[in-house]
């Protein structure tokens, strides 16, 4: 508890449940595959909840669930950083997208597509746009998006997504590609706020758009720490709440990857 500043006493119902953890710890994830937490938070409960819990709504039946286990084992072997998306919240992303009948999606921040085989498996018929600026992560997300069979409908672009934003910007003006429903902003933190007020203007009436690591074990709290991807996330909270062009919420949760949550934001 002493990382988060947490309020609890040693008998408190809150403390005998939760007990967090401020070390690592390993415990076998919903896909079987050890996760370790970003934030130094991990919970055995809440490990053991999404596993109980995933293993009754995305069974190994599930058709998309040995594509997105082999997406996850490749991206380990071939050195990727053990940073994806955890299954949960990119299944929600997934069904947001069949909710809405999103047609066109973006990414911000590739890494080995594990969200983006995640929201094309789910919808097929959903475009992918996933921006991604390390040409190794680019490489091996192509990979697992063969592997997938959804390499067709999942366009990677490398670069900067600063850069590569106007460029998409100018396809959806001259009408290639349609404007975007649904939105996910993870890559560098330090550039929040800057994709989403970029993006707002190539999304849809009613899109929304997700930026993961908001609460980031609840350090999000803390205005004098310096690291910049925590001060990523309280800029983009605090900028969303003022603008009028969305309405936004900012989501906790907890799970198998630690105690996190993220900003939502609809476009009026
Ligand atoms: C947390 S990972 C993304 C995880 C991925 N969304 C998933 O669900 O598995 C962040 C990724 O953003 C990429 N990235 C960092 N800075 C970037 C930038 N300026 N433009 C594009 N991608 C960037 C990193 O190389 C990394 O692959």
């Amino acid at each position: 508890m002493r990382d988060l500043n947490i309020q609890t006493t040693a008998t408190s119902p809150t403390h005998q449940i939760l007990q967090i953890f401020a070390l690592k710890i390993n415990t076998m994830s919903t896909q079987g595959l050890a996760f370790t937490s970003k934030f130094h938070v991990q919970n055995e409960t809440w490990t053991a909840v999404d596993s109980y819990t995933q293993s009754h709504v995305h069974p190994p039946s599930t058709p998309n669930h040995k594509a997105l286990l082999d997406a996850l084992r490749n991206s380990r072997d071939k050195g990727l950083p053990d940073i994806a998306t955890a299954p949960t919240v990119a299944k929600m992303y997934a069904l947001q997208c069949k909710a809405s009948k999103v047609q066109h999606a973006l990414e911000f921040g590739t890494l080995g597509a594990y969200t983006s085989i995640w929201l094309a498996t789910v919808n097929p018929t959903l475009r992918v746009t996933s921006l991604e600026i390390n040409e190794h992560h680019a490489a091996v997300a192509r990979e697992n998006l063969r592997n997938a069979g959804v390499a067709d409908r999942v366009s990677v672009r490398l670069g900067a997504a600063l850069d590569l934003l106007p460029v998409l910007a100018a396809e959806i003006e001259r009408g290639e590609k349609p404007k975007l429903g649904f939105v996910y902003i993870d890559a560098d933190k330090e550039n929040n706020w800057n994709y989403l007020d970029r993006v707002i203007a190539l999304c849809e009436p009613g899109a929304v758009i997700y930026v993961d690591n908001i609460v980031r074990g609840g350090s999000i709290l803390d205005a004098t720490n310096p690291e910049p991807r925590a001060q990523g996330a309280r800029r983009v909270v605090e900028m969303a709440g003022k603008d009028e062009r969305v309405d936004s919420v900012v989501m906790q949760f907890v799970g198998e990857k630690g105690y996190d949550g993220m900003l939502m934001a609809v476009v009026r």
